[in-house]
């Protein structure tokens, strides 16, 4: 079973099958616990396998995500996010509008966003990240479906990695394994399909996604196998670690909800992508964020500070990097 690292400051790989197969003795399943619960305070980062979940299906989620971005830019504009409903936020958000510092040029990614489907006629349609998706003219079987079966296998899989992370919390705060169960209900989950394109030329102030924490309670990233270029901050050595891609694997990351309900025993760790100038370098990635339910709050686990609400916290956060090129939220 996991946790071993593959060198000295490597993310670790984690292996979490013994949580979802009902046959593993209580020892597998806590041995897998306090590996998640490691590598989510030393790095706030590591890989996940044996997650159940097909190649193919992570596969298939490559070449609808290709399609999509291999569409003329007239057609990506029709599902612009410009045309998402009210603050719903989906739909193809084009090259430099998210920007993460001042002094810093904006992303060269772009990026197709779906949350999870809130019908057009439900009163919440239209409130912040909740709506209908935005479909772009593709064969319902080549896109639609493929991307919400992806979406309904994260949504699963980030409940058990949510259980994972409570039970790994210090045994003195008394919480119960459902203690964060509440932000898995109807969450917030935006999914972002990224691209990244080769750049024209390397500008040290420009990134693929400039140095950031995400959001998000956490987040569940797949990476194209083949490509490199995600980097996280380790302070303990001061440098950028790369994250490579892990066969069948999912890069799990602690993001900034997280780690103010644990009180920062989790660590939301900065990461960032680094931009590729040579020709025909694309790299294609899915982040999906699990927010959390937009109603819900706590304070910390452990009894401290202030209370923190989803709803609240991602608006101001994400506001903020769009700056005036970006919808109004
Ligand atoms: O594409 C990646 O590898 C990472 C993307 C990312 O960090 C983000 O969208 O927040
Ligand atoms: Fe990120």
């Amino acid at each position: 079973m996991g946790g071993q690292a593959n060198g000295e400051n490597a993310i670790p790989t984690i292996n979490i099958s013994a949580i979802l197969s009902p046959g593993s003795s209580e020892g597998e399943r806590r041995a897998v616990i306090e590996d998640v619960r490691h590598a989510s305070v030393t790095y706030g980062f590591f890989n996940l396998v044996g997650h159940g979940i097909p190649k193919s299906q992570l596969e298939r989620a490559f070449e609808s995500a290709k399609l999509f971005f291999a569409l003329p830019e007239e057609k990506r504009m029709e599902v612009h996010i410009g045309k998402a409903l009210g603050r719903s936020f989906r739909g193809w958000e084009p090259p430099l509008i998210q920007q993460h510092q001042e002094d810093l040029l904006p992303d060269t990614k772009e990026t197709f966003i779906v949350g999870r489907e809130v019908p057009a006629d439900d009163p919440e349609a239209g409130s912040f990240l909740t709506g209908p998706n935005l479909w772009p003219d593709l064969a319902v079987e080549e896109f639609r479906d493929v991307v919400l079966a992806y979406q309904s296998r994260m949504v699963a899989l980030a409940q058990t990695i949510v259980r994972i992370l409570v039970q790994g919390l210090p045994a003195e705060w008394g919480c119960p394994p459902d203690a964060l169960d509440g932000l898995t209900v109807d969450p917030a989950i935006p999914m972002r399909f990224l691209h990244y394109g080769p750049v024209e030329q390397k500008d040290p102030r420009q990134f693929g996604v400039a140095p950031h924490t995400d959001f998000s309670a956490i987040t569940i990233l797949l990476q194209q196998a083949g490509t490199e270029g995600l980097e996280v901050w380790h302070p303990p050595t001061e440098d950028w670690i790369p994250v490579p891609v892990v066969e069948d694997g999912f890069v799990i990351n602690i993001g900034d909800l997280m780690q103010k309900y644990t009180a920062g025993y989790y660590r939301s760790a900065r990461h960032r992508v680094i931009t590729s100038a040579q020709e025909n370098r694309h790299r294609y990635s899915v982040a999906f964020f699990l927010d959390g339910n937009l109603q819900f709050k706590t304070k910390a686990l452990d009894g401290s500070g202030p209370e923190t609400a989803v709803g609240e916290y991602v608006r101001s956060r994400l506001m903020a990097t769009l700056g005036t090129r970006g919808p109004t939220l």
